[in-house]
C-alpha cells in the first residue's frame, strides 16, 4: 500500500508523471480509463490516486471515479488533474473529497509538493486505522472461565509450532481472535496477519485475489498469499469456500508454491495456515461440498472456540474490556455495569457470541446515559421465558437473588398471572396450577397477594387487602 495510481487518457502524461515519481522513490500503477482504474482499485488500494478529470474513452469521468473511490475506499487521496482554467470543476472535486488538484501544465515541484502532502496525510491516516484496529482485534484475550482457560491453553501450546490450525465454533465465538493470538504469540509475530474470507471474494476474481497478477505494463500485484509471506494467513470460513477455490488452496497447500495470473513465475511464500469454520466439516464432507484431502490438510491442529453461553463467567470481564476499548478508540463514556445488569447479561441468550456482547455494549454506550451505570432496564427486552432448547432464560433481577427469594418473586407474578388470566376466579386457577383451593389461600395469602372480584381490570394484585375476592 505504498504505490501510487496514475490515472489518465494521455499516455505521455501518465508516463512522465510516473517517471517523476519513480525517479522520487515511489511505485507507480497507470490507468488509462475508468475499467483499468476499477480494476486496479480492486486488485489493492493504493496509497494515493492522481486522477485526470477528463477521460476520453471511458465510461466513467473523473468525477465518477472519484465518487465511487470515496465510497468504497474512502481512506485514499485523490490528487485530481485539471486543465489549465478549470478552477471550478477543481473546486468541485475537492467538495466531492478529492485531497488536492493541480493544473496543467504543472512543474515537477509542483506535483512533487502535492503528492508528498497527500502521501504523508496518507501515512497519518493508515496508522490511525491501524492503530485503531489493533485496538479493536488484537487486544489482549479476555477470560478467566474453565472453557476459556482450556482454549488459552491450546492455543498457547500451538503458538510454539509452525502447524496448520483449524478454529471451530459458534459464529462469533472468538475465532478471528484466537487466530491473531496464535500469530501475535509466535515467532511471526513481525510478519502479516492476513485474513481470507473465501466466501466474499467473487469466484471469478478469486485467482488473481489470492495469488496476484503479473502483466507486462504493471509489474507484479501482489495477491494475498504473497503479502501474508512470513506470517499468518487465516482463511475465514472455510466451509464457504467454493470447490473451486478449495482445489486451488489444496494445490498450493501440496506444492507449496503458486504462479501469478498472467505470469509463469513459481512463487514460494513462508506462510502458517490457520482456518476457521462454523460448520461441522465432516457432514459438509460427507455431502460433497468439502474436499476431504483439503480438511485433512487444514484440520491438523484442531481447537474448539466455546461460544458465549458456554463461558457465561467471562461476560462482565468481557463487558467491561469493551466498555474501556470504546471509551478509548471513540471517545464514548465510560460507564460501570450495575450488578443487576451485569446478572441479566449473563443470562441472556447470546446466539452470536462475543461479538453480538460487543455489539449490544456498543449501543448501549452510543444510546445510553452519558453516566452512571447500565442498568437492567437499558438491556434488550430479554426477560423470564423458556428458551426454544427448553432452558429457562432469567432476567437479572433474578438471577440476583438467593433462591427463596427468587422462588417467591417467580411464585408471586406467576400466580397474579394466572389469576387474572381466569378473571379472579380461584377455583379455576387451583385447577389450572394444581392446587387444592384451599393451599392456594393459603400460598397467595403468604405471598402478600389479595384478590378481589370487582369487575373489570386486574382482579388481584400484590399489597393492601381490599376484599375476600371469590369465584
Ligand atoms: N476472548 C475475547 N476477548 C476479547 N474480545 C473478544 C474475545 N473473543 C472475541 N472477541 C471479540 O469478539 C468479536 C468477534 O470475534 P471474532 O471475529 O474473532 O469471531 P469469529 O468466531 O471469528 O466470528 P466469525 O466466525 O463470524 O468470523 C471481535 O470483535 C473480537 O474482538
Amino acid at each position: 500500500m505504498s504505490d501510487i495510481l496514475i490515472v489518465d487518457d494521455e499516455r505521455d502524461i501518465r508516463e512522465l508523471i510516473s517517471d517523476i515519481l519513480r525517479d522520487e522513490g515511489y511505485q507507480t500503477r497507470l490507468a488509462a480509463n475508468a475499467d483499468d482504474c476499477i480494476e486496479a482499485l480492486n486488485a489493492a488500494p493504493p496509497a494515493l490516486m492522481i486522477l485526470d478529470i477528463w477521460l476520453k474513452d471511458s465510461r466513467m469521468d473523473g468525477i465518477d471515479i472519484l465518487k465511487t473511490v470515496k465510497r468504497d475506499n474512502p481512506g485514499i487521496p485523490v490528487v485530481i488533474i485539471s486543465g489549465h482554467g478549470n478552477i471550478e470543476i477543481a473546486v468541485a472535486a475537492i467538495k466531492q473529497g478529492a485531497y488536492d488538484f493541480i493544473e496543467k501544465p504543472f512543474n515537477i515541484d509542483q506535483l512533487m509538493v502535492v503528492v508528498g502532502r497527500a502521501m504523508e496525510a496518507s501515512r497519518l491516516r493508515r496508522e490511525n486505522a491501524d492503530l485503531r484496529k489493533r485496538d479493536l482485534t488484537t487486544a489482549d484475550l479476555i477470560g478467566t472461565s474453565a472453557a476459556f482457560k482450556a482454549l488459552k491453553a491450546q492455543l498457547d501450546k500451538v503458538t510454539k509450532s509452525n502447524g496448520r490450525v483449524m478454529l471451530t465454533g459458534p459464529s462469533g465465538a472468538g475465532k478471528e481472535m484466537a487466530a491473531r493470538y496464535i500469530h501475535a504469540n509466535s515467532g511471526r509475530a513481525a510478519g502479516p496477519f492476513v485474513s481470507v474470507s473465501a466466501a466474499t471474494i467473487e469466484p471469478e476474481r478469486m485467482e488473481e485475489v489470492l495469488f496476484g497478477r503479473q502483466t507486462a505494463g504493471r509489474g507484479v500485484e501482489k495477491g494475498l498469499l504473497e503479502q501474508a509471506h512470513g506470517g499468518v494467513v487465516y482463511l475465514d470460513e472455510v466451509a464457504d469456500m467454493p470447490p473451486g477455490t478449495q482445489s486451488k488452496i489444496l494445490r498450493v497447500l501440496v506444492e507449496q508454491q503458486f504462479a501469478r495470473v498472467g505470469g509463469a513465475d513459481k512463487v514460494r511464500v513462508d506462510l502458517r495456515v490457520i482456518s476457521s469454520t462454523s460448520r461441522d466439516l465432516r457432514s459438509e464432507i460427507a455431502s460433497g461440498r468439502f474436499r476431504q484431502e483439503l480438511y485433512d490438510r487444514l484440520n491438523v491442529v484442531p481447537i474448539p472456540v466455546p461460544g458465549l453461553e458456554e463461558r457465561r463467567e467471562d461476560i462482565p470481564a468481557l463487558a467491561r474490556h469493551f466498555i474501556d476499548m470504546f471509551h478509548r478508540a471513540q471517545g464514548l463514556p465510560q460507564r460501570d455495569l450495575s450488578a443487576e445488569a451485569e446478572a441479566m447479561l449473563q443470562t441472556m441468550a447470546w446466539p452470536g457470541n462475543v461479538r453480538q456482547l460487543r455489539n449490544l455494549v456498543e449501543r448501549l454506550l452510543i444510546l445510553g446515559e452519558d453516566t452512571g451505570p447500565i442498568e437492567a432496564r437499558e438491556l434488550p427486552g430479554e426477560t423470564e421465558g423458556v428458551a426454544e432448547d427448553g432452558r429457562v432464560i432469567l432476567s437479572g433481577a433474578l438471577a440476583t437473588l438467593p433462591l427463596r427469594e427468587a422462588r417467591e418473586l417467580f411464585e408471586r407474578e406467576y400466580l397474579l398471572t394466572q389469576i387474572n388470566r381466569f378473571g379472579g376466579n380461584i377455583s379455576r386457577t387451583a385447577n389450572f396450577v394444581g392446587m387444592e383451593r384451599s393451599a392456594l389461600h393459603r400460598k397467595l395469602k403468604s405471598l402478600g397477594v389479595v384478590t378481589s372480584a370487582k369487575a373489570g381490570g386486574r382482579v388481584a394484585q400484590y399489597g393492601e387487602e381490599e376484599d375476600e375476592g371469590e369465584d
